[in-house]
């Protein structure tokens, strides 16, 4: 299997129950719910994302042949001089789990990796991985109804909270949606959450900090 990935680097987990955690992200290539052309933004399933996630070109970036290939240039991005221990990888993209598969969680464990997922939740993940966050997007079709958070972009008004309440999460997120409605949607969130304490606020703390 090749992997094709926009970028790799070393930052700190800016959203959810692992916020402000060291990390290396390996930001994989293409997404299925959006093109990631601004042209087709519009038409799309996913029309609020963030990200560029468009070709190999990033920083650490590239087509990887092999597993092994890919989990050095991973573990070649985390600082020698923290050691070995605590040592985590996010998974990200684009959408991780087009990509994402067995044989590269083997080779991140190999490396000493705790090993995270972003996920759309379309495609279900394999189940050696140690941390499942699932964003779940209006007119997308769930698959993987359980992990360890569910982090959902709000407000999204066809998908609202409640939906997934009774699924096997530890955690439930809200994470507004950054935009030009960003302030609005800090505010309805943090309406929600005082009103539903099954829910935490999620803010994406490395824009606030201006880290990537
Ligand atoms: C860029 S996505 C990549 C992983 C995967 N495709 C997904 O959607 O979960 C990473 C995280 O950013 C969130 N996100 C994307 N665009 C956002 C926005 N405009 N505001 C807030 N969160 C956003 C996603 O919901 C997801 O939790
Ligand atoms: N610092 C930082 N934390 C993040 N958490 C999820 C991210 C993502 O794009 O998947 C992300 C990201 O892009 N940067
Ligand atoms: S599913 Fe994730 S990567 Fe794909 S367009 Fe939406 S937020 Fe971006
Ligand atoms: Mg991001």
């Amino acid at each position: 299997m090749s992997y094709a990935v926009k970028e790799i680097f070393y930052t700190l987990q800016g959203e959810g129950a692992q916020s402000g955690r060291a990390a290396v992200f390996c930001r994989f290539a293409g997404c299925n719910l959006w093109s990631g052309l601004e042209k087709d933004r519009a038409a799309a399933v996913c029309k609020f994302c963030d990200t560029d996630f468009l070709g190999v070109n990033g920083p650490g970036g590239g087509k990887f042949e092999a597993a092994n290939e890919l989990a050095d240039a991973v573990a070649k991005t985390w600082p020698s001089s923290n050691g070995h221990g605590r040592r985590y990888v996010v998974c990200t993209g684009g959408e991780p789990l087009l990509q994402l598969d067995a044989a590269l969680i083997d080779a991140f464990h190999a490396r000493e990796f705790e090993v995270a997922v972003e996920t759309n939740g379309t495609i279900a993940a394999p189940p050696e991985l140690d941390w499942v966050c699932v964003s779940p997007k209006a007119g997308a079709k769930l698959v993987q109804r359980s992990g360890d958070e569910l982090k959902l972009v709000y407000p999204q008004k066809e998908i609202p909270p409640q939906e997934y309440e009774g699924l096997a999460f530890r955690h439930f997120f809200l994470q507004p949606m950054d935009g030009p409605d960003r302030a609005v949607n800090t505010e309805l969130a943090v309406r929600f959450c005082m009103d539903h304490p099954q829910w935490r606020l999620s803010l994406q703390t490395h824009k606030i900090v201006g880290i990537p």
